[in-house]
């Protein structure tokens, strides 16, 4: 019977041999690729819900984590194989004298002990570890966005030192794990052959009170190294303890991503906004405080205030980049948080203060979030009209169509050999909203790097082709304010006042929000 139980465990166990062989390839790539992916939408997508960190961090995590995940199956079809075999050797010797697999399992409390704490101590270990790494990958990702400050500031040698100030801290969790693990080999190296010394003394015992034959002593002592063989095996566990630590990082930072997509349209309306009582905390700091705004469809309200005073915070909830702990955000009645992201593409587009072109060609970033039409509504070849007559329309509404002419391959110039000024980037981030045909435009200070002739002019011609389009506009200057049909006064997070400008004018700390030179724009354009 016992043999029968081990000949039925070592099959087991050469099935699991080959199971983890098949895991090893396809499930660990399968699983670490998945488990990146999670991370990468998870990164990218607000409302994830992920912690928000470091550009680097971000990084080690899905590094790191991908490679723990995969790492997962691979391991546990190996410790399966293990504890098979373990237990096949152990009835094998029970075959021979009951008395043997008892005196091996005196070791199993002994092991038990050395390994609890050695799991949790190396779990610490290897998290400070990758926890330091995300540090150093955080601070470089830092240092190369800011590379003309650090060479304009000749500061290369202390960037440096800052970059690399966690290495001690890496050193030493480095240092640790090693340390466990020699503390473990140690253990176990001393644990084993004292088993295997105890069965072989038990076995010539019984040998010598005649319960087994000689021929069993020497089929015992094999059974026993058998056994004892998957002691060897610790290097799982070690494994263990870094698999667990990069998975409570993987963990920690996908969350499900609501609400379920879909390429279901949004109804056509006519992009009436409404922000009702909504309140945004974050790091214990209240940012927008109960506000409550309504912008009527196709008119242009103004968002104005002292720095901090929580204008992106606004702008920033009508794209869901920010969530809000309260309230809600209607457009066209349509709770946002409801929407699908290709509806909300399709309702809200932005231009930013400093955009980031994405896409090959100069094309491409002007089309990067314009809607794709359905392929079953339109041939590819009509598709590729419209969206070079898209293009072009929306770049000659931004002023950017004469410059774009200019470079060395047009329009299909790639993006990374566009030598840009700041004000020509903004005005293809402008180029790139207008593209995106949505209902409602945010501009958050979309326009701070133009000088104020070229302002007016692209504000004009951005006017007559966005006529009809609701439009927030984050002003700080008093001439950008001055075309809005209403102001929205903000301060420390709190909506003061909603108004026009002229009559906001007459309010003495309403002109300190703006440069005097500006204000006496304004002043012009109020009289
Ligand atoms: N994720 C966050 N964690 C902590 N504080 C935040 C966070 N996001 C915004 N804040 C704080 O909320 C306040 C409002 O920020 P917001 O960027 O909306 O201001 P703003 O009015 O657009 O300022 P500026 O004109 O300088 O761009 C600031 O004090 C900012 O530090």
């Amino acid at each position: 019977m016992a043999a029968g139980l081990a000949t039925g465990m070592v099959t087991l166990a050469v099935i699991a041999d080959v199971l983890a062989q098949r895991a090893n390839t396809t499930g660990a790539t399968g699983a670490s690729a998945w488990v990146r992916r999670r991370m990468v939408v998870s990164a990218l997508d607000a409302r994830s819900g992920a912690p928000e960190l470091g550009a680097g961090e971000v990084a080690s995590r899905i590094i790191a984590g991908g490679s723990a995940c995969g790492r997962i199956i691979p391991l546990v079809s190996s410790a399966v194989r293990t504890v098979l075999t373990a237990i096949a050797a152990l009835a094998l010797l029970g075959t021979i004298d009951p008395l043997l697999p008892l005196v091996l399992l005196v070791g199993a409390p002994i092991g038990y002990a050395v390994l609890r704490p050695f799991t949790r101590r190396s779990t610490d270990a290897s998290t400070a570890y990758q926890e330091a790494q995300g540090r150093i990958a955080d601070r470089l990702v830092d240092a190369l966005a800011g590379l003309r400050t650090i060479r304009a500031s000749g500061t290369v040698d202390q960037e440096v030192a800052r970059i690399l100030s966690p290495l001690p801290e890496l050193r030493a969790a480095g240092l640790r794990s090693w340390e466990l693990q020699r503390g473990l080999a140690v253990s176990f190296g001393l644990l084993t052959p004292a088993l295997h010394v105890a069965v072989i003394g038990a076995a010539g015992w019984a040998l010598a009170v005649g319960r087994i034959s000689p021929g069993q002593l020497i089929a015992a002592v094999g059974y026993a190294a058998l056994a004892l063989g998957t002691v060897d095996k610790i290097d799982i566990v070690v494994d263990l303890a870094g698999i667990r630590a990069g998975a409570a990082r993987v963990v920690d930072f996908v969350r499900p991503i609501r609400p379920a997509e879909g390429e279901e349209l949004l109804p056509s309306g006519v992009g009436e906004i409404r922000f009702d009582d909504v309140s945004v905390r974050r790091a214990g700091v209240t940012v927008l405080d109960q506000v409550s705004l309504r912008v009527a469809a196709g008119s242009t309200v103004a968002i104005v205030g002292p720095s901090g005073s929580g204008k992106s915070a606004l702008t920033g909830l009508l794209g869901r980049m920010v969530e809000p702990d309260a309230g809600r955000v209607l457009i066209d009645g349509h709770d946002i948080a409801e929407l699908t992201t290709t509806q909300l593409r399709q309702a809200v587009a932005y231009g930013f203060e400093r955009p980031v072109l994405l896409g090959q060609t100069v094309a491409d970033a002007i089309a990067y979030a314009r809607p794709a039409v359905p392929a079953v509504l339109e041939s590819p070849r009509t598709q590729n009209m419209d969206r070079g007559m898209d293009v072009l329309l929306a770049a000659t509404a931004a002023h950017a169509d004469e410059f774009i002419r200019r470079l060395p391959l047009g329009y299909h110039t790639p993006v990374v050999d566009a030598p840009l000024s700041g004000g020509e980037q903004q005005r293809l981030g402008l180029a790139r909203a207008v593209a995106q045909g949505a209902r409602v435009l945010v501009l958050d200070d979309a326009t701070s790097s133009l000088d104020t002739a070229t302002e007016a002019n692209v504000v004009e011609a951005l006017s007559d082709a966005l006529s009809g389009r609701t439009k927030l506009v984050v002003a700080h200057r008093a001439a950008t304010a001055a075309r809005a049909d209403r102001v929205a006064w903000f301060v420390g997070g709190r909506l003061l006042r909603v108004d026009t400008h002229a009559r906001l004018w007459r309010d003495p700390s309403y002109r300190t929000l703006f440069s005097p030179a500006a204000d006496d724009l304004a002043e012009d354009r109020t009289r």
